[in-house]
């Protein structure tokens, strides 16, 4: 098991103060999504997960081993895809195929590379485009079923549907769910960073919400996995929508109490 513990965890950038004594505990195979408002260090704590970045003081620990270095276990989806520009959507995949499985052969890492695609809805015509041909949905397509080739037991996802409009963005959540779902055994742990409080609804486990810099944890809601509710009746459920005002009034007050003292 890859349970995650986050203890003490505090960060800086030169004098800047980021993160100040987080403390969380994940369970292998969580949905965890990471709310708070702009600027409080959610990205931050996205890299030093990813090994990016190293903490000022705290640590954390993954399958009761310290994380130190970046590595091939923690893949990472962006908003803008991160794709190499001069590289075919199915040379993207194949790269991060051979980072992993280094002897694996052209004609095998094409196969699994076009059998990753089809997980996430790409056809063989999207195989030789450059990202810039695809439209920015089929990009983040691309992005997650690179990030499931070299199928990473954490994956960290930052605001990966945020630029996306309202349609394509209801698709791939369905998507992300459903990727993370059809693993029964070895279900990946998501880390995921939105400002979407009605996406961490129906995506999360697990929700953190981030205060205002130094940032500590300032609220955390776990959910009970079997009653987890889908798009269609999130909304027609009193519960959901009672949390849902909940989680916005916590932000919004933490945003007030920001403009306070700033003004
Ligand atoms: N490389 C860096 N050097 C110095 N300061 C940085 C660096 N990267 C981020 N910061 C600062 O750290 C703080 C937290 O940034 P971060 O991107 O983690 O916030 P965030 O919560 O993810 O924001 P957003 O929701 O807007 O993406 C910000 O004040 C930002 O300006």
């Amino acid at each position: 098991m890859m349970d995650i513990s986050v203890n003490g965890l505090s960060f800086s950038y030169d004098k800047d103060a980021i993160l100040a004594d987080i403390n969380i505990e994940v369970k292998s195979g969580s949905f965890v999504c990471l709310l708070g408002q702009s600027g409080c260090g959610k990205s931050t704590f996205l890299r030093l997960l990813a090994g990016l970045e190293k903490p000022s003081s705290g640590k954390i620990t993954i399958g009761n081993e310290p994380l130190t270095n970046a590595s091939l276990q923690r893949g990472m989806v962006f908003q803008d895809s991160g794709l190499f520009p001069w590289m075919s959507a199915g040379e993207n995949i194949m790269i991060a195929i051979k980072q992993k499985f280094k002897d694996m052969s052209a004609s095998d890492r094409k196969a699994e590379a076009l059998r990753r695609m089809k997980d996430v809805g790409l056809d063989e015509s999207a195989f030789n485009k450059l990202p810039k041909e695809l439209s920015g949905g089929m990009q983040q397509r691309c992005a997650i079923a690179r990030a499931f080739s070299i199928d990473p037991p954490i994956l960290l996802m930052d605001e990966p549907f945020g630029a996306l409009d309202a349609v394509t963005r209801s698709n791939l959540q369905n998507l992300i769910l459903d990727l993370w779902k059809q693993e029964t055994v070895n279900r990946k742990t998501i880390f995921f960073v939105t400002h979407d409080v009605d996406e961490a609804l129906l995506l999360a486990t697990d929700i953190f919400i981030f205060g205002q810099s130094p940032s500590k944890i300032i609220h955390s809601h776990s959910f009970c996995r079997e009653k987890k509710l889908d798009s269609k009746s999130i909304y027609d459920d009193p519960n959901a929508m009672e949390l849902r005002n909940e989680l916005i009034k916590i932000i919004y007050d933490e945003v007030q109490k920001k403009s306070s003292n700033t003004y």
